[in-house]
């Protein structure tokens, strides 16, 4: 076979908050699902990190945009410039050589037919010959090293930055699932909320969702205690600046409304749940993964709310992107892969 007809494989995990590409194994992006472009011209200025390191600084020649909103495509535009731009990175890092690319692409399961469409066009126009889609519970289960095949049920959540999808798998399908738009960006703005309803004091989504990696937790009381967090922003009234020394089991609080939302979607799920899997679930556990999986204390929370075993994925940031990967090397294999 000669060099030029080689098909190059990438898997890549478009998410509302980053987005990861895989090539031979590795990954080879892993950036915040962001652009930045000129206002006037319409022209891409960065993307990636390089773009997030703009956003909420930009004047008004240049604007950021987040174009994946509650996991689903909310500007196509900057969707397909991204996707080209992370891409292209790929290639000029000399990982990719092959103008034959076959792609995987995780989308949300809750997506509609012209979502799926949009995302192909994208993926087509941005050098894709051969893509195929796989839904994002399927490919978080595959990420967490779950036989998704078996006849038997496999529970996992993942909570990202849009939204939260929460299904159990059997038989290499979706059984019974719940996507809800409870998830990181919810939580970050949750805790802007937050500090400014009861500390007067303004803060934007970066420092925001500092503060939730850092000591975002679900309950009030954890066995590991996160040290305190400063932040200083602008006091409402007066406009002056003001620290405000934040402890988790505030953020538990903030978040609280939101998570009960996500319990509520969880137990809607174990609902409708038919019997013989439930009795799988109760053996096996729940997996948790993506981001939202590190808030501190989660699966005990959930554990004391369901009675159920909670897991937390390897590297839960990267676990849907490895499933999507895993998904790629056996195309021939899974059924559940679309094209
Ligand atoms: N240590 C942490 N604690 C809490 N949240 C975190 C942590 N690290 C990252 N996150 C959050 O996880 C979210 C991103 O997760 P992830 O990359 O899995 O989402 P995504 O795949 O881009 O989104 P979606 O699945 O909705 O398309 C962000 O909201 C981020 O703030």
């Amino acid at each position: 076979m000669g060099l030029f007809s080689l098909t190059q494989e990438l898997a890549i995990d478009l998410g509302t908050a980053n987005t990861l590409i895989i090539h031979n194994g590795r990954v080879v992006v892993d950036e915040p699902s962001i652009v930045a472009i000129d206002s006037h011209s319409g022209k891409l200025v960065a993307i990636g990190e390089r773009a997030r390191a703009m956003h909420e600084k930009t004047n008004p020649n240049i604007k950021t945009i987040r174009p994946l909103k509650d996991g689903v495509i909310a500007d196509f535009t900057a969707t397909e410039l991204m996707l080209r731009g992370m891409i292209k990175k790929v290639k000029s890092s000399g990982h990719l050589f092959s103008p034959s690319i076959k792609m995987v692409i995780c989308i949300p399961s809750g997506s509609t037919n012209v979502e799926i469409r949009a995302v192909r066009d994208s993926a087509e126009h941005a050098g894709g010959r051969e893509v195929y889609m796989i839904y994002e519970p399927m490919a978080a289960a595959l990420g967490a090293g779950l036989d998704v095949e078996a006849p038997e049920g496999n529970m996992v959540i993942d909570i990202g930055g849009g939204t939260s999808e929460i299904a159990c798998i059997s038989l290499g399908g979706i059984v019974c699932s719940e996507s809800v738009t409870v998830a990181g960006d919810v939580f970050t703005s949750d805790i802007q909320n937050y500090v400014r309803q009861q500390h007067n004091v303004r803060i934007g989504e970066r420092t925001a969702e500092a503060i939730k990696c850092a000591i975002g937790a679900a309950i009030p009381k954890l066995e590991e205690e996160p040290e305190d967090f400063t932040v200083t922003g602008p006091n409402m009234l007066t406009a002056l600046p003001q620290s405000v020394t934040l402890n988790y089991n505030e953020i538990a609080y903030a978040l609280e409304k939101s998570l009960i939302k996500l319990d509520a979607a969880l137990m809607k799920v174990l609902e409708t749940m038919p019997p013989e899997l439930y009795a799988d679930i109760v053996k096996n556990g729940i997996y948790l993964a993506g981001g939202g999986a590190l808030i501190k204390g989660l699966d005990r929370r959930l554990t004391e709310k369901t009675g159920l075993p909670f897991h937390i994925a390897e590297d839960p940031l990267r676990a849907i992107a490895r499933g999507t990967g895993i998904a790629l090397k056996n195309i021939d294999r899974f059924s559940f892969l679309m094209k």
